[in-house]
């Protein structure tokens, strides 16, 4: 049976004929897809591809973290690490690979302890939403997790060699833009957070 999300408002769909592997390393591989375009006509698309999915669809997991605290400003937290592909250092929010059956807020959890030393609780999981469909099928789950900053365990985290920003909310999409005119380049999805939520805060305002 055809999948509706593949067909065009027109009625016509592409469909994938076959996928063969250009290159193949211990992590990604490059694979050249052959598909159909809704005329019928036979075409190429070359792709990346995680060799570490486990299972499902999705690869990884997002976390967007909120810190929050009795009298202070909410705060997003944010990391900041050297991305060889990009030679440069990245804000993101915290991420990671899922494990072999591992449940998806499980590693939400995890990596949120392992990259910036915060305990929190999941509070939203997004489906599986793609990264960058032009260049590859990676997916992750993004999922809300707040965390309360004023219990003991969230009072001094001790992150790993990663480096953790807490950037309050309401000043978030100037913060974001002061780091990228000092190099920093912002992960798409953090930036497109910071852009939403000024526009909520302002909403007949044209952001930025
Ligand atoms: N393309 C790649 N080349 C080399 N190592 C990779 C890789 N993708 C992932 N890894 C390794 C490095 C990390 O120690 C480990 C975990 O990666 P990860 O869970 O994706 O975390 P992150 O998204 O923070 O990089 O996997």
């Amino acid at each position: 049976m055809e999948q509706d999300q593949e067909k065009p408002a027109n009625g016509a769909a592409s469909r994938h004929v076959k996928s063969e592997h250009l290159a193949k390393g211990k992590w990604i591989a490059l694979n050249q897809i052959t598909y159909r375009d809704p005329t019928g006509k036979e075409r190429t698309w070359e792709a990346v591809e995680r060799t570490t999915r486990h299972s499902g669809d999705t690869d990884a997991v997002a976390v967007i973290p909120i810190l929050k605290r009795m009298l202070k400003c909410d705060c997003v937290i944010l990391i900041k690490q050297y991305r060889p592909p990009l030679n440069g250092y990245t804000l993101e929010f915290p991420a990671g690979l899922i494990d072999k059956d591992e449940d998806p807020l499980e590693c939400a959890v995890r990596e949120l302890k392992e990259e910036t030393g915060y305990t929190g609780i999941p509070k939203h999981i997004s489906p599986g939403v793609c990264l960058d469909p032009g260049l590859s099928s990676s997916t992750v789950n993004m999922v809300t997790v707040e965390i309360d900053g004023d219990v003991e365990v969230n009072r001094r985290p001790l992150p790993e060699f990663i480096e953790v920003i807490p950037v309050r909310m309401d000043t978030l999409l100037d913060t974001l833009n002061e780091h990228a005119k000092n190099g920093l380049i912002v992960h798409s999805m953090v930036y497109t957070y910071a852009v939403a939520s000024a526009q909520m805060a302002k909403p007949k305002k044209i952001v930025p």
